[in-house]
């Protein structure tokens, strides 16, 4: 662990069927495995506006699902977030800026509006894009069955893909750590044992150059 006692802040976005529940899940286990503290936690949250906001899309649309989601981004970094880190721990989340870049663009909302929103939200110390070929997200969610009206068939994979290519040259030129990460050809042992390392020498050597996709 680190001298100062503040955790890692680490994000993971990307298109459905990329692998994010999948990867937080395993990095909970790897990185606890190896005695560091883990804290995993979702967007929209598990509080009463994320939930709102999970099982409402087909109510809340464009500007006004925006704005939700980003409420309660704000709430799950005061009351969530900030006092895991502050405690110590690796704060590991599925879904955060980059999903609203991208699902909220694909909702109607300009890309201005949308970073306008979200200009107040923190920093992660590692932004981590999953990405892979569209038509196999297209499949893993066929094979799972989509959650909600964004995601259906490989058309909306493809844009969903586009997008947040273009969203992650956006939030690395706003500062933010992007590493980019291919789930397409690799296992999700192979994806989980790589993230875990990288993410064990960000706690180890906080000071180490900011990685950029
Ligand atoms: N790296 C991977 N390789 C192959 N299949 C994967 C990989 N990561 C996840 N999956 C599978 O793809 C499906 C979607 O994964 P999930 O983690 O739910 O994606 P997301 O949360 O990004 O929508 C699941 O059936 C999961 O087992
Ligand atoms: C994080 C986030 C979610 N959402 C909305 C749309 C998503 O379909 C919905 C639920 O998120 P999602 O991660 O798809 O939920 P799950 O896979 O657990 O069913 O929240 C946004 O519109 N923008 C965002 O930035």
């Amino acid at each position: 662990m680190n001298d100062s006692s503040r955790g890692v802040f680490v994000t993971l976005d990307g298109p459905a069927g990329v692998g994010k529940t999948t990867t937080t899940r395993m990095l909970r286990e790897y990185l606890g495995k190896r005695g560091y503290p883990v804290h995993d936690t979702t967007e929209p949250s598990r509080a009463l506006l994320g939930e709102i906001a999970r099982h409402h899309t087909e109510t809340y649309r464009g500007r006004a699902l925006a704005c939700l989601v980003a409420a309660d981004r704000y709430q799950h970094l005061e009351t969530e977030v900030r006092p895991h880190l502050d405690a110590g721990f690796i704060v590991v989340c599925d879904r955060y800026v980059a999903s609203s870049y991208v699902l909220q663009r694909m909702d109607g909302v300009p890309l201005p509006y949308v970073e306008a929103v979200n200009s107040a939200a923190d920093r992660p110390d590692l932004a981590v894009i999953l990405q892979a070929p569209p038509a196999i997200t297209a499949a893993r969610v066929a094979a799972r069955g989509a959650h909600d009206r964004f995601h259906t068939g490989e058309c909306s994979s493809r844009q969903e893909t586009d997008l947040y290519e273009e969203a992650a040259k956006r939030l690395a030129a706003r500062g933010y750590p992007v590493l980019a990460v291919d789930t397409g050809e690799a296992s999700p042992v192979d994806v989980a044992v790589y993230l875990t390392a990288r993410i064990a020498e960000l706690v180890e050597r906080p000071d180490a150059p900011a990685v950029t996709a």
